[in-house]
């Protein structure tokens, strides 16, 4: 239940994630809105899977907060991350289908986990979902393998909506798929957003669904390669102003120029 009381549906305050020493964010405050879609960009490797996976509560912060609707993700016991977590939907990088099931099985797979539905109500969601996403009913019986890339890609959104989650984390939804392909991808996602009052955050390298589908971007940079008091986040605002962002380096990210890193790169 939401709570009346959080101010913003997720607060980042000053977040750092660091694996075996290295950093990968550092001092990270960002905060979301209900009903916002935000998309996160940012050349590889700068940390944005591990900034969506954290805001998920799937890698604990190595110091600040992360709050969901005033839930403090990391002093939460398992069960009651579990709780916080049935609010979310996942659409995973390559989709993440389970090979071994059916389209069926995998689209009914969060309702069987996670509520007491009969198979009647699950079987009735499963094809509303596989409707809204534009698949045909006889997809129920294939397995992923038998679908193509785009086809297993909005599998995986009905699969993530099916519990009508709060919030929605798109890992690259459209690596990979051709330029129609993405569109259709990219539709899917403003129909989402559409009939359900989510929020969404999309990790992407595709500049079309930041300026299509995000109401907000954040562009992130690697750490590494931050002066020492630069923020790691360059850019947080509308699609519309990346192009005239005052910072070279995002107007060269946007418009995919190597400027300066091809010449680190080349020396
Ligand atoms: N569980 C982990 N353990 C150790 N290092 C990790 C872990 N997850 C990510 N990393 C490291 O963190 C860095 C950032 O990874 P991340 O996947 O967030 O990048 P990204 O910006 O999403 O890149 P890409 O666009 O290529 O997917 C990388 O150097 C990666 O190797």
């Amino acid at each position: 239940m939401s709570d009346p009381a959080a101010e913003h549906l997720i607060d980042v305050q000053h977040l750092h994630v660091d694996f075996h020493g290295q950093k990968i964010l550092k001092d990270i405050s960002v905060s979301i809105e209900a009903g916002e879609t935000v998309a996160v960009i940012g050349e590889s490797g700068c940390g944005k899977t591990v900034f969506m996976k954290t805001i998920v509560g799937l890698i604990p912060p190595t110091r600040g907060t992360l709050r969901f609707d005033g839930h403090d993700l990391s002093t939460l016991s398992p069960p009651a991350l579990s709780d916080v977590r049935r609010r979310f939907g996942f659409v995973f990088q390559n989709a993440a289908l389970f090979d071994s099931m059916t389209i069926f099985d995998n689209v009914a797979f969060p309702m069987r986990q996670s509520t007491t539905a009969d198979d009647d109500e699950i079987h009735e969601r499963v094809l509303k979902h596989l409707q809204e996403v534009g698949l045909p009913p006889t997809v129920i019986s294939k397995r992923p393998s038998e679908l193509s890339g785009g086809m297993r890609k909005r599998v995986g959104i009905a699969r993530a909506i099916i519990l009508q989650p709060e919030l929605v984390v798109y890992d690259e939804p459209t690596t990979g798929l051709d330029p129609i392909m993405s569109d259709v991808i990219n539709e899917l996602m403003l129909d989402v957003r559409r009939r359900y009052p989510v929020t969404s955050v999309i990790v992407t390298h595709d500049m079309r669904t930041a300026q299509k589908v995000s109401d907000r971007v954040l562009m992130f940079y690697p750490r590494a390669r931050l002066d020492k008091d630069e923020p790691q986040v360059l850019y947080d605002g509308p699609p519309a102003g990346l192009d005239q962002c005052k910072d070279e380096r995002v107007r060269q990210f946007v418009r995919g120029e190597a400027g300066q890193r091809l010449m680190e790169i080349t020396g």
